[in-house]
């Protein structure tokens, strides 16, 4: 079994009164695809949060390759292969899609034109993601499908050892989340690439992850491969439901949380 690339134990995080998280651990091996599923705030978003530097946990510590990074910043843990994808876009409106993944690939400091090789790399990356023809359009001229698919393929553009992705899915057509799934099955089987996602579409996160992590009301729920958890009472009691035949059934599965 491969090794680690990211783990975290112990985390906590308060909201003033408000647990959010308490004692979690979750651990994303290199060359796996792991979801992380669960209702309207179960923590996942504040978990992603801690694991890519954002937001200190009050208890517990986040490591990359087995180095302690608990205080590093985002910006730090991006430089040593973490990278994230967040639900509101955070492409440069003023630069192509293809020069806003050779600025990712130069440390965010835009020089006309980038070098020879961060142009291949992000023509490449672009090819792998479909966009090629894209690769000179403006990111805010793009439907919400494939400047999600843009927004991935700036994450890529600097081969990454963990990549996080918050909600990639969402907004896309068929087609977009077949070559979504296409694309981080590769990531994760030819990069040896740790991938983590959190998608409320419970069927893409079934048939793209190996393993999921269910939290609810902060807590771990439970963790599993996709058919484990699928029958987890627990889980279908807090998440999935009881009246489903499977989270398959019902792509948009997201009912409230029990709070
Ligand atoms: N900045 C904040 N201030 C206060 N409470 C917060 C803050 N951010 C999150 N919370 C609370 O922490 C808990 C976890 O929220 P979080 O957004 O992490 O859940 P989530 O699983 O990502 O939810 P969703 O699926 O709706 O995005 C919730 O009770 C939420 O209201």
């Amino acid at each position: 079994m491969n090794e680690s690339v990211l783990e975290a134990s112990g985390i906590g995080v308060r909201f003033g009164g408000v647990r959010a998280l308490h004692d979690v651990r979750i651990a994303v091996r290199a060359g796996e695809v792991c979801g992380l599923i669960g209702p309207n705030g179960a923590g996942k978003t504040t978990l992603f949060d801690v694991l890519s530097g954002i937001r200190p946990p009050d208890a517990g510590r986040v490591l990359l390759d087995r180095t302690d990074v608990t205080r590093r910043s985002p910006a730090w843990r991006a430089r040593h292969g973490m990278r994230r994808t967040f639900q509101r876009q955070q492409l440069f409106g003023q630069l192509t899609v293809a020069e806003n993944l050779v600025v990712a690939q130069e440390g965010g400091r835009w020089r006309r034109g980038g070098s020879a090789r961060a142009r291949a790399r992000a023509a490449e990356v672009l090819s792998v993601c479909g966009l090629s023809e894209l690769a000179g359009a403006y990111p805010g001229a793009l439907p919400v499908g494939l400047a999600r698919m843009a927004e991935l393929a700036r994450a890529l553009a600097a081969p990454p050892r963990v990549l996080l992705l918050d909600e990639p899915a969402s907004g896309m057509t068929d087609g977009e989340r077949q070559q979504l799934a296409a694309v981080v099955r590769r990531l994760a089987a030819d990069e040896e690439c740790g991938v983590l996602l959190v998608e409320h579409d419970v069927g893409f996160v079934m048939d793209l992850c190996s393993r999921v992590v269910v939290l609810d009301l902060g807590e771990l729920l439970a963790e599993g491969s996709p058919a484990d958890v699928r029958a987890d009472p627990a889980v279908r009691d807090a998440y999935l439901g009881t009246t489903e035949s499977g989270p398959a059934a019902s792509a948009e599965c997201d009912p409230p949380s029990p709070r």
